[in-house]
């Protein structure tokens, strides 16, 4: 009788270790115009060059102003019109400027007046100076936006390893930044596996199902930025395995696949992996997920995700997305984990550190957490009802009222 070895089971965080040892070293620069920023991680500290405003300007549409000047009831001579594009000439003492919200202070100016807070006598002509009644006595500083308020020259914008958000590509625009170094977007090879699988749209024969995994994968990539340069599936056939992965290996950073990494005799893509190049992991103490299988072709990184589909997508979101984080250059890679309180009791766990898809409900403050019915990893629909995956350590009862640490799908998505 042949009998599988058995083979320990590698903590989750033990593994999650491993693959971003191995993923920070593949790093590499590109710049990209600040408008394909989004999403990319900035490899170096970026500064601002100068003030953001750059000058003294004004908040409100008005009339710029000294406050000694400007008591209530005075009348002061216009002696200039100032739109937001151009520069001023001096303010002359005792007179006012109209000026527009986001033009600059004219030198000697230190205040402005809103005209809802004056009444016009005369209009300002090119020829001819205007006059205007102050009806509130002006406060010094007020509705006057100070040169470097938003972001002072030599400020920190973005940081080494953040990820660049539509926010960041404001703050970068404002201080005249026009492109950004950043992570290169790995190369990846998606390949689902399975001589039982068709596409939806296909009609399907007996013993048939459709293909999910490839559709959470690809989008799931797509929401990290990447566009899988090759979709294959593959057969249960051990030929047809080695060839794809051996073509994939010569030009993909990365290939992601799905099934064919248990132990039965039609699964091919741990083996056909380790015989073409390194295994790395194989079999974590993780459920669901435990065939995950991490290895090396080549140059290349192979993440041999378990067929089963929350098996899958649980792998990704665990160690394969922190994985691409990293070679993108993020320094945080890893999702934050929030504490809940389970509002459910469950017996010891085993080995295996499980990751269960529940629902949350309560406020921020005491947010309590519930499992959905069926946590099998072939039940995908509990994924897409799921708020996110509770996590039990492994060899642990849980107590109703007990604080377990959660993975917020919105985090990610
Ligand atoms: N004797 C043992 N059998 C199994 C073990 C074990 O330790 N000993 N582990 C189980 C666990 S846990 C998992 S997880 C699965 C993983 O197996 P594979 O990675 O080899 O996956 P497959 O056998 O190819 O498929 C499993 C399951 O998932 C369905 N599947 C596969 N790909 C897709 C896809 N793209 N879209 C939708 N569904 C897919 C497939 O039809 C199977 O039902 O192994 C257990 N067995
Ligand atoms: O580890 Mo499997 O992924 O439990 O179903």
């Amino acid at each position: 009788m042949v009998r599988d070895k058995p083979v320990g089971l590698m903590p989750v965080a033990t593994a999650i270790n491993r693959v971003l040892a191995l993923a920070i070293g593949r790093q590499r620069p590109e710049t990209v115009a600040l408008q394909d920023a989004d999403g990319r991680v900035a490899l170096d500290d970026i500064f601002a060059a100068s003030d953001v405003p750059p000058w003294d300007n004004s908040a409100m549409d008005g009339y710029a102003v000294r406050a000694v000047d400007a008591v209530a009831d005075a009348s002061l001579a216009v002696s200039q019109r100032i739109p937001a594009g151009c520069s001023p000439g001096p303010l002359h003492p005792g007179s006012a400027a109209r000026i527009f919200t986001g033009a600059p202070l004219p030198a000697g100016a230190d205040s402005v007046v809103m005209q809802e807070n004056t009444e016009l006598i005369e209009p300002f002509q090119a020829d001819r100076e205007g006059q205007v009644r102050i009806l509130q006595t002006a406060s010094k500083g007020e509705n006057v936006r100070r040169c470097g308020a938003d972001i002072a020259r030599h400020a920190l914008l973005v940081s080494r390893g953040q990820r660049l958000w539509p926010a960041d590509l404001g703050l970068l625009a404002s201080a005249g930044v026009a492109s950004v170094t950043v992570g290169r977007l790995p190369t990846v090879a998606l390949v689902t596996s399975g001589s039982e699988l068709r596409e939806p749209g296909q009609d399907l024969q007996a013993g048939q199902i459709y293909n999910s995994n490839r559709y959470v994968l690809q989008a799931m990539l797509a929401r990290l930025g990447i566009k899988a340069q090759s979709v294959i599936h593959l057969p249960d056939s051990e030929e047809q395995t080695r060839k794809i992965l051996q073509q994939l290996s010569q030009d993909h950073d990365v290939v992601i696949s799905t099934g064919g990494v248990s132990v039965g005799e039609e699964d091919y893509m741990r083996a056909v992996m380790q015989k073409l190049g390194q295994l790395d992991i194989w079999k974590l103490a993780l459920k669901p997920g435990k065939p995950f299988t991490l290895g090396q072709i080549n140059h290349t990184l192979f993440f041999g995700l378990p067929g089963n589909p929350v098996s899958a997508f649980v792998t990704f979101i665990l160690l394969v997305r922190p994985a691409l984080l990293a070679m993108m250059g993020a320094e945080q890679a890893e999702l934050p984990l929030h504490r809940v309180v389970a509002a459910f009791e469950a017996s010891r766990s085993g080995e295996r550190q499980e990751y269960v898809r529940a629902r949350l409900s309560g406020c921020d403050a005491q947010r309590a957490v519930e499992p959905l019915d069926d946590q099998s990893s072939g039940v995908f629909s509990s994924v897409s009802r799921a708020d996110g995956l509770a996590i039990i350590p492994p060899h642990t009862a849980v107590a109703r009222g007990d604080t377990l640490s959660f993975i917020a799908f919105s985090d990610i998505f």
